[in-house]
């Protein structure tokens, strides 16, 4: 066996940053603030977003049709997509509607779309994203991968269908683990104090039994936890002073 050279790069996952903000508006500053930082570039010390270079994936979304109230699209396109014109639709890789009706099918097809924008990056064993946002329910749910759930075992597939959510609707697509575990910087962003005992447990659980807690990205991959005081109010863990 090689001995390991004593300056190689850790291969443990870094422990999670959390950043807590006095209330959500804050939060939200800030976090835009992070976002343009990673995904602009920075012309002549002023960050700009070039938003042609977007690829937009998302990390869970029901099967339902795009204009549907439950969608995770929608909600984006109202808040987000609607207002940004530079941004294309093509750069939006939303669930195959036509084929509703089959998980599976429209599972595979998502998974095939985040295939193709990878291709020919080395990372193609394992989509590489630069940036991946998350929520987490008071459940310690994230993406669709539910405590408890078989889907959380899954290390093949990119994308899998679940059709027993706990939480409605019944019927979605998600990540699995491993593309969580390999991007560059993954951030979950809370606000509320009803997440408050599941944010506890999830920074100072060493069991990692919940599915927010097991989203740990190898290295050189980072993940914060970005959260308003009231979400941050139960944890001993350390806080991080926000720094960009
Ligand atoms: O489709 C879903 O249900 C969501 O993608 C889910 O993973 C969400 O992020 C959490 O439930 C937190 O949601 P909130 O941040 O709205 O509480």
């Amino acid at each position: 066996m090689a001995p390991i050279a004593p300056n190689a790069p850790s291969t443990q996952p870094a422990d999670p940053i959390l950043v807590s903000f006095p209330d959500q508006d804050e939060l939200s500053k800030h976090l835009a603030d992070f976002v343009i930082k990673i995904l602009g570039k920075n012309i002549i010390g002023r960050p700009e977003v070039r938003w042609d270079k977007w690829q937009v994936f998302f990390a869970d979304e029901r099967l339902v049709p795009l204009d549907h109230e439950d969608s995770n699209f929608r909600l984006c396109n109202d808040e987000l997509f609607s207002k940004v014109p530079e941004l294309k639709r093509s750069q939006i890789h939303t669930i195959d509607v036509s084929q509703l009706d089959d998980a599976e099918e429209l599972s595979d097809e998502y998974e095939k779309q985040l295939r193709d924008a990878f291709a020919g990056k080395e990372s193609v064993r394992h989509p590489v994203f630069d940036l991946i946002l998350l929520g987490m329910g008071p459940d310690g749910h994230t993406c669709s991968l539910f405590p408890g759930h078989e889907l959380l075992a899954e290390r093949t597939r990119w994308v899998a269908p679940i059709e027993d959510s706990p939480k409605l609707p019944l019927r979605r697509i998600t990540l699995t683990l491993p593309v969580l575990e390999k991007a560059h910087r993954v951030v979950f962003v809370l606000s509320g104090k009803e997440k408050a005992p599941t944010l506890a447990k999830v920074l100072e659980d060493e069991t990692k039994s919940l599915p927010a807690s097991r989203v740990r990205p190898t290295p050189p991959g980072d993940v914060y936890f970005l959260c308003t005081d009231d979400s941050a109010s139960e944890t001993k863990y350390k806080r991080t002073e926000w720094k960009l």
